[in-house]
């Protein structure tokens, strides 16, 4: 718990919410003050109705009139803070949510290829669910209940010491069973939730893999599997069920003992002359005050151990290093795109080195061809330039900036890459096309289109540039994909263009004109070219092969 405040600090969530907390604290304030005068008033003017019962004359009215009154107070401080409660806890949760989400974005790529998609999605939904329903729970139960239960305690204590000890000997006895209880509810929530985020991840997966399930028949294999996981799921619920439903009742039942213990000796005290009337009444009034929330506490104290497993998953997250974006780095500023690699060295974790000793220098507005067979390392040397890894030996130069000194959002923002996998975003082609721009001028966008050969493409589409292309452009063909990327890397006007297998999609005829215009397109660029198409490098300024992670000049 201590880590979770700390985190909140550190979130500096609870500062920005002070006079939302202050209000909703206030609101606690007067609605247990009013709920805890109302037994005592109650108990305390009772001797004024048991003297005379059959007729009501002014002085009961009055008291009539301020019971009303205190229970319509309550009742309206209770709506008052609930709502309050309630949606000071979604706001905190909206926010951390949000902070999460920034977080996870600038994660180093290494945290997206070790972690399965499923597993991210489930902690922003699963693990901030428990988190969020907890946090409004102790908003909404915990400081009430235990103000009522102090201020219970003590109101017992002073109208008759030697039966509100009679309460202490519940302390120890609530302690050992939520103890015991909570041993076997841990390892519950634990497994649950990773159960939970393995069917998300399955789930995720399949649905991105469905043409290669559907191509192989395997759609029958997956329910199987997607069911199994899910009754995992619903075996290891009914177990946190039972706990938890165990849990609640249980404590009742204790402090409905001890209660009844309490009835007992004020009955017994009262008829031996130690104990008037109106404390009577106002000491059972306590007892039942009493003995409701240490229930909903109990519960409260369940949702606990589901919340240590997804609190800690959630920190854990939020404490691993980010990217360097805006700082920890210096800002650079790209206007050559001179491009020096100086005995750069590169290896996976447990992959062995993948490049050694690479180095090239290429000039602005030069273009390079790099070839070499799958699995060589070519893309991974790309990479290395935006910055998605860090050379584990030598150095990388920009226009004289060493990239590992250089703030990614600097750095990136100076490289247009067109990826060999090309991704595309839910949306048209235009906002496609669009995507990175400020102020997007659309005769700029059409000319980019046109120069990327997209112009009979979009022509023949029925919405032209609103075509909609579908989650990661899956309504357009590969070769389509692979133009709409390069507009959209032309349109960015970068220093430097890295081209990941150009031409590795496009026709006969989009091959030769790419080749035919590459002068007139590319002149304004520094490019890095990686293919297989040994035909590139009748443009190439410079053709290098990559084999066995060394670089060798061919031309
Ligand atoms: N995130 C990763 N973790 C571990 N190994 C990786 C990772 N990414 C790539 N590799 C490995 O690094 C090597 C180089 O991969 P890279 O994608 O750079 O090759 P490439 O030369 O571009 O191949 P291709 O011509 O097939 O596109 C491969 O053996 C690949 O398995």
């Amino acid at each position: 718990m201590f880590n979770n405040l700390r985190f909140y600090y550190g979130l500096k969530v609870f500062e920005f919410y002070r006079w939302s907390f202050v209000l909703v604290v206030s609101l606690m304030l007067a609605e247990t003050a009013v709920g805890l005068s109302l037994p005592y008033l109650i108990g305390q003017q009772s001797q004024a109705f048991l003297q005379e019962v059959t007729n009501l004359n002014s002085s009961h009215l009055k008291y009539l009139y301020l019971w009303v009154g205190l229970f319509a107070a309550q009742a309206v401080l209770r709506f008052l803070s609930s709502y309050n409660v309630n949606l000071v806890g979604a706001r905190l949760m909206a926010d951390f949510s949000c902070r999460l989400y920034d977080h996870i974005q600038v994660l180093p790529i290494q945290y997206f290829q070790e972690n399965k998609r499923g597993d991210v999605l489930s902690m922003l939904t699963n693990d901030l669910a428990v988190v969020s329903f907890f946090v409004s729970s102790v908003l909404t139960n915990l400081i009430p209940n235990v103000l009522v239960l102090i201020g219970a305690s003590v109101l017992m204590y002073l109208i008759e010491p030697t039966i509100a000890l009679l309460i202490c000997f519940l302390v120890p006895l609530i302690y050992v069973i939520l103890k015991v209880v909570s041993r076997g509810m841990q390892p519950i929530s634990r497994q649950l939730m990773q159960r939970q985020a393995d069917t998300l991840a399955q789930a995720s997966e399949n649905i991105g893999a469905i043409s290669l399930i559907k191509a192989f028949n395997k759609e029958d294999d997956e329910s199987t599997k997607f069911r199994n996981r899910t009754n995992e799921v619903l075996a290891l619920r009914a177990k946190q069920f039972k706990l938890q439903a165990l849990l609640s009742p249980l404590i009742q039942f204790l402090a409905s003992l001890c209660i009844m213990a309490v009835v007992i000796m004020s009955v017994l005290k009262f008829n031996a002359g130690s104990l008037s009337i109106p404390d009577l009444i106002t000491l059972l009034l306590y007892g039942i005050v009493f003995t409701r929330p240490l229930g909903s506490l109990a519960g409260l104290y369940g949702q606990l151990q589901q919340v240590i497993g997804a609190s800690a998953r959630l920190l854990h997250v939020y404490h691993l290093e980010s990217e360097p974006r805006d700082n920890g780095g210096e800002a650079v500023h790209i206007s050559q795109g001179d491009i020096v690699f100086n005995n750069v060295t590169f290896g996976f974790a447990q992959r062995g080195t993948i490049l050694q000793d690479i180095s090239f220098h290429l000039k602005p507005g030069q273009n390079m061809l790099i070839y070499g067979q799958n699995g060589g390392g070519k893309t991974t040397l790309l990479h290395l330039l935006m910055r998605f890894y860090e050379p584990a030996g030598g150095e990388i130069l920009i226009d004289g900036y060493n990239v590992k000194q250089a703030t990614t959002r600097s750095l990136r923002g100076a490289i247009g890459l067109v990826s060999q996998d090309v991704l595309l975003l839910n949306g048209s082609i235009f906002d496609n096309l669009t995507y990175g721009l400020v102020n997007p001028v659309a005769d700029e966008v059409y000319k980019a289109a046109s120069q990327a050969g997209l112009d009979s493409i979009i022509m023949r589409l029925p919405n032209g540039y609103e075509t909609q292309v579908g989650e990661g452009g899956i309504r357009l063909s590969g070769g389509q994909r692979q133009r709409i990327a390069l507009a959209r890397a032309l349109l960015l006007e970068p220093k430097i263009l890295l081209l990941d297998e150009p031409t590795s999609m496009l026709d006969d005829q989009g091959r030769l004109s790419f080749k035919e215009e590459f002068h007139g397109l590319f002149a304004r660029f520094t490019v890095i070219m990686i293919s297989h198409d040994p035909t590139l490098s009748d443009v190439a300024d410079v053709v290098y092969k990559l084999e066995n992670g060394t670089l060798q000049r061919q031309q």
